[in-house]
């Protein structure tokens, strides 16, 4: 009880900080970015001006997360959202087999953000830029009324010849993922069921916490893959090693498997054949699905922000890779084959197909909405 009043008034305290003026926020949130790179104009002047190196393809990228939308606020913790945001962009860069360079931020702050939250959501953004080693370049910062919106641009290098596109997919190919699906999209479902702040991964504030830890045990790593999703960035750089030996094409997971499937399907002008048998659930998923008496493939298929690579190469280029990834100890399944068709996405199990209609996420459509 006594605890429950001290953070009442840390609250209370925060709350009643001056608000600060545009330029001293912008100071204080950025100052502590350290520099991995050297820039002609960095961070500070009207624009940033960088580098390339020279025989270097430039890969710029842009996600946002948008408040009530992308998270709420007790389904992620604000060191959560700037870490995810990061996070999400050096994905589409893994997906591009990019090497990460430097990101700008775009911020609209609502009044009931505190300073104290804002550099919290820096400090989730700078594990993952001192981890990918890269720099902070500019952005933009304005006042909103309602919810908080945060965009970040993105910007990498990879050799100008090798492009993991996705129109890249044959007739023949093998489909590949590099780690298994679903877990973010339960983490997101329970976390939403629990409607409470759960924060594992910062595990700090909750050790003590007796309740969360009991009760969420053994969903630590589904609500971790939806706080703290890893970007496949050394996954993405392997696969761009090997391009030049037969054409690969990539996807990061950011709406499901099935709609990524589609948009390479789509794009390269083939129909994709997933074997349902082989697409990888984690037993923690699979073990949380059957207490729930929910089917796990869903999650993996529909459910999004897994952030993992999905691709297809020549079947010749199949043990190569495969030797490769394990060499380094990364993971790699193969889930599946390409045909001649017109951008559909078929689901075999036990010699039966399916047509896989229903797509993932999808900012338009009335089923995502209800959810939020
Ligand atoms: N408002 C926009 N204006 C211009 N181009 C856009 C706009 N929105 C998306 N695009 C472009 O459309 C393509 C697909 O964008 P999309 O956001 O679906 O890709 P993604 O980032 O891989 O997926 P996700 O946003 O789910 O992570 C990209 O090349 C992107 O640059
Ligand atoms: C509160 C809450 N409700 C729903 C979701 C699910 N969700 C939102 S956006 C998205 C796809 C990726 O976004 P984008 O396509 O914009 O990159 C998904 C799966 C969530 N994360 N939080
Ligand atoms: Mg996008
Ligand atoms: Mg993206
Ligand atoms: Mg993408």
């Amino acid at each position: 009880m006594e605890k429950r009043n001290a953070q009442q008034t840390e609250k209370e305290q925060e709350k009643e900080q001056p608000r600060l003026d545009e330029f001293e926020l912008i100071h204080q949130l950025t100052h502590d970015f350290v520099n991995y790179h050297q820039h002609p104009v960095p961070n500070g002047d009207d624009a940033a001006i960088y580098l390339p190196e020279s025989g270097q393809g430039q890969i710029l990228c842009v996600d946002m997360m948008v408040e009530d939308i992308h998270f709420k606020r007790v389904t992620m913790s604000p060191f959560h959202i700037g870490y995810k945001a990061l996070a999400a962009n050096l994905s589409d860069i893994a997906a591009m087999g990019g090497k990460p360079h430097s990101f700008l931020v775009a911020l609209a702050i609502p009044p009931s953000w505190s300073p104290t939250e804002l550099k919290e959501m820096y400090q989730g953004m700078k594990k993952l830029a001192d981890q990918y080693k890269v720099d902070l370049l500019g952005g933009d910062t304005t006042s909103t009324k309602d919810k908080l919106v945060l965009s970040i641009t993105a910007i990498g290098q990879v050799n100008k010849n090798t492009t993991l596109l996705r129109s890249n997919a044959k007739a023949g190919d093998v489909v590949f993922v590099t780690g298994s699906l679903g877990d973010a999209a339960a983490g997101l479902d329970i976390l939403l069921q629990a409607n409470q702040r759960i924060e594992y991964g910062t595990a700090e504030k909750n050790k003590n916490n007796k309740i969360v830890d009991k009760v969420y045990k053994n969903k630590e790593q589904l609500i971790r893959a939806h706080q703290l999703p890893e970007p496949h960035v050394k996954q993405g750089q392997l696969l761009a090693s090997l391009a030049q030996r037969g054409s690969i094409a990539l996807n990061d997971i950011s709406d499901g498997l099935a709609s990524e499937c589609s948009e390479i399907a789509s794009s390269s002008k083939v129909n994709i054949v997933l074997n349902k048998e082989r697409i990888p659930l984690s037993n923690e998923l699979m073990a949380w699905a059957e207490d729930r008496q929910t089917d796990s493939l869903k999650y993996a298929l529909h459910g999004g922000e897994d952030y993992k690579l999905v691709g297809t190469f020549p079947k010749e280029l199949e043990e190569d890779i495969i030797t490769t990834f394990h060499q380094d100890n990364l993971g790699i399944t193969i889930i599946g084959h390409v045909e001649e068709g017109h951008g559909e996405v078929w689901i075999t199990e036990k010699n039966q197909r399916s047509r896989i209609v229903e797509k993932g996420y999808n900012h338009f459509n009335e089923t995502n909405k209800s959810k939020n």
